[in-house]
């Protein structure tokens, strides 16, 4: 394998040379370097090391020269340049082809004031779905490389210095001892190419705060899932799967020196389709509640329900998130998850009433444990609804004052985004439609009760003593670019809204095609309502690239 040597203060172009600060200050100088920098073979692995500037170093025709950070891109790729960010760097987000690209749209959208925060990536990243791959006696647990059809071990890199390099040291040790064989394993089809694998889901806890702060990421206890390939636990090759975790639980739990694992769950997933998870879980061993702190409150998390990957980056988002929100408001937070942004509001905004509705019943049990621990001198009526966001959408918003959208990659249901652009144009009381009328009448619908039964809530009045306000505020979470934009554009073109603000975020830069993620935040008012004192609405969102070729600083 080629090694070339790259400078931290190196970029390549066929053009002129420039120093860094020009290099920085010509916006085409950049974006021309950036692509020829996409014409790249790149098979080969680039290693961080002081250069002098100018130096010719990739033969005659690419040249090296004085900047800030190299982009660069390998097929064993982004560990090279994570450990470099884990290490030392700040990435500067400001300089990347995302943040130009999004910075390009959001002029188009006439949105001047478009921020970043700038993070160190790795340091933050608490979450990972880790797959194995290889033979029993030499298996690689890791992150896909770019085409899928290997994985990159993890405990290859310096990137991943958290207690999840232990676990997945006792994993493959593990895996000798009890023979964890092929067939018991998950299979998945990925990329059209058939492949086996064995996926682990591994969260870290950065909760401890007897830990200094900086440590908390490192020496945070992990939650560990094994996703087997059985319907159930009545399997054959489940007792494997309780010798895997009691295995690792031993070596690697409480009553060792160096305690690893904060807790083991199993995942039964049969299906050849991507989908990681299957419906059913167990819980194996150790604490079930397992809990963070962000956004000002304490957060318990289970693997089955949805979780951020960056603990501290969505930390930032939601203390920015807040300051758009009124005193007293009433919120919807639709695409809810556990509720973690509703409830966060509901403790830090004093908001009047809080409904999380969420399609995934599995995240009710987080739900209640962190509503459990809200300050006990709050006064929002929260709730927590099992349902689908996109039936009859309407009913969610009215008797909301802030709409907070954090959809999965796909976007907003188109159902979602019509009740959106028609919502401000509707007169309260007048107009109501029929659908929402209904909820405030008596329910009989039985599919409604139903869903209805698996809600949570603090005050049993609340939906029949809601006022009938509508939304004034939205605020868009996006991790899908593509979507985002055009969910974006179909509101503005609705002349529904008005967009004045957006920040962007790290998340997380990860391995699986280099997909590059970071959120930005909007604000969005009704045009009718617009006053140019105060931004009346809020769009934030996460985006991600997957497959995004290069990296740019
Ligand atoms: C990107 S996650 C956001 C979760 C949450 N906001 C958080 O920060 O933890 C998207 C969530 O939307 C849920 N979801 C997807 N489609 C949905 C739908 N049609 N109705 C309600 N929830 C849905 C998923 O189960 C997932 O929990």
């Amino acid at each position: 394998m080629t090694r070339r040597k790259f400078t931290e203060k190196a970029l390549i172009s066929q053009k002129e040379p420039k120093n860094a600060k020009e290099a920085i200050e010509d916006e085409d100088w950049f974006l021309v370097m950036q692509e020829e920098l996409n014409q790249f073979e790149w098979n080969d692995v680039w290693e961080l090391v002081p250069c002098p500037p100018s130096q010719t170093i990739i033969g005659t025709k690419w040249k090296l020269y004085a900047f800030y950070l190299p982009i660069l891109h390998t097929e064993l790729d982004c560990f090279q340049l994570t450990s470099c960010f884990m290490e030392s760097h700040v990435w500067d987000i400001v300089r990347s082809g995302v943040y130009r690209t999004a910075r390009g749209f959001f002029r188009g959208c006439f949105v001047e004031q478009y921020l970043s925060d700038s993070i160190i990536l790795f340091k933050t990243k608490c979450c990972f779905k880790l797959a194995e791959l290889g033979s029993l006696y030499i298996p690689s647990i890791g992150l896909y490389a770019q085409r899928r059809d290997r994985v990159v071990d993890i405990q290859q890199t310096p990137t991943h210095k958290t207690n999840i390099y232990g676990c997945i040291h006792l994993l493959k040790a593990n895996n000798m001892e009890l023979t964890v064989e092929e067939r018991d394993r998950k299979f998945s089809t990925i990329n059209l190419q058939f492949v086996t694998d064995i996926i682990y889901h591994m969260a870290v806890t950065t909760y401890n705060t007897s830990l200094p702060a900086s440590e908390r990421y490192k020496n945070g206890k992990v939650q560990v899932a094994l996703v087997w390939n059985s319907r159930n636990e009545n399997s054959t090759s489940f007792a494997k799967l309780n010798a895997m975790a009691n295995y690792m639980w031993i070596k690697g739990g409480p009553t060792r020196k160096v305690h690893l694992i904060h807790s083991i769950w199993a995942n039964f997933q049969t299906s050849t389709n991507n989908v990681i998870f299957g419906n059913r879980w167990r819980h194996l061993l150790g604490e079930r509640d397992f809990w963070e702190h962000v956004g000002g409150i304490d957060v318990s998390m289970v693997p089955a329900s949805f979780g951020q990957a960056n603990t501290r980056a969505f930390d930032s988002l939601l203390h920015k998130l807040q300051k758009y929100v009124p005193y007293g408001a009433s919120i919807v937070d639709l695409y809810a998850g556990a509720g973690v942004i509703g409830l966060s509001l509901a403790a830090t905004r004093k908001c009047r009433s809080v409904k999380c509705v969420e399609v995934n019943k599995e995240a009710k049990h987080s739900f209640e444990k962190t509503a459990s621990r809200l300050p006990t001198d709050m006064e929002s009526r929260i709730s927590w609804h099992q349902a689908d966001t996109s039936k009859e959408p309407l009913s969610w918003l009215i008797g909301s004052d802030v709409v907070v959208v954090d959809p999965p990659r796909k976007g907003l249901d188109p159902s979602l985004l019509n009740a959106l652009q028609s919502v401000s144009f509707m007169k309260i009381k007048d107009n109501l439609p029929e659908s929402s009328k209904t909820k405030i009448k008596i329910e009989k619908r039985p599919w409604i009760l139903r869903e209805k039964e698996t809600s949570v809530q603090s005050d049993s009045q609340m939906a029949q003593n809601e006022s009938q306000s509508l939304p004034q505020t939205l605020i868009y979470i996006s991790c899908g670019w593509d979507s985002f934009k055009d969910d974006c554009m179909s509101l503005l073109s609705s002349k529904a809204w008005h967009l004045d603000r957006a920040h962007g975020f790290n998340f997380f830069l990860e391995h699986r095609g280099l997909s590059l993620s970071l959120s930005l935040s909007l604000s969005l008012s009704h045009t009718h309502t617009h006053t140019h004192t105060e931004p009346r609405a809020h769009i934030y969102l996460h985006f991600c690239f997957p497959n995004f070729p290069t990296i740019s600083f």
